[in-house]
């Protein structure tokens, strides 16, 4: 009931699930988040996209990393100023952040909302990532971030996010959601 026809504030509108995923380790993270939050989920997408060969984006990645190139990106949030929390996923690359996100947090502006990153990787952890989001989000809240281990690309192995492993995740994830209190 709504007698003063006031709209009624719905947190999940405001909430963006953005990741960058390449085998869909990030990718079934972010929907598990998408499920709990009701959140809006986007997909970070390149202009150029990167080659399928693993020892060969290996090697662009490595090189964007050294000479700080930022790839320009297909995907544009429209309504950016109308969400007040960004969860923001991507896989550990190169011990780093990859660089479509770097180019995300550098061509859109989060300050003033609570940033939340989320993250896979082949067992090596978060590496640099964290750091390089907050500096490159130093206007924003930056919560803890959530981190499993994903695929293992180098030896054959994808997408792993099924099954017993999918609902152990999903436990952790629910435990993360709890904890941050976002
Ligand atoms: C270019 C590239 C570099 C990677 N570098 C690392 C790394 O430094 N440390 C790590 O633990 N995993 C690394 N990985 C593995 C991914 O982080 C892991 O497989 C992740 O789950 C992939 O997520 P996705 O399925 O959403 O793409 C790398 C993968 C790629 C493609």
């Amino acid at each position: 009931d709504n007698p003063l026809g006031k709209p009624i504030e719905n947190k999940a509108q405001h909430i963006l699930i953005v990741y960058l995923s390449r085998t869909n380790n990030t990718r079934a993270v972010a929907q598990m988040i998408q499920k709990k939050t009701g959140g809006e989920m986007t997909a970070i997408e390149l202009q150029d996209p990167y080659p399928e060969n693993y020892q060969e984006i290996v090697a662009q990645v490595a090189e964007e990393n050294e000479t700080g190139f930022l790839p320009p990106l297909q995907t544009k949030i429209n309504n950016l100023d109308h969400y007040d929390t960004v969860f923001i996923g991507f896989p550990t690359w190169g011990m780093q952040l990859p660089p479509p996100i770097k180019s995300f947090l550098t061509t859109n502006n989060l300050s003033g909302k609570t940033v939340i990153p989320f993250n896979t990787n082949a067992g090596y952890g978060l590496g640099s990532t964290i750091k390089t989001i907050n500096k490159l989000c130093s206007d924003s809240k930056v919560l803890e971030a959530f981190s499993v281990e994903g695929g293992i690309e180098r030896d054959g192995i994808l997408f792993v996010m099924e099954g017993e492993k999918a609902e152990q995740v999903e436990e952790k994830l629910d435990d993360w959601l709890t904890k941050i209190d976002f």
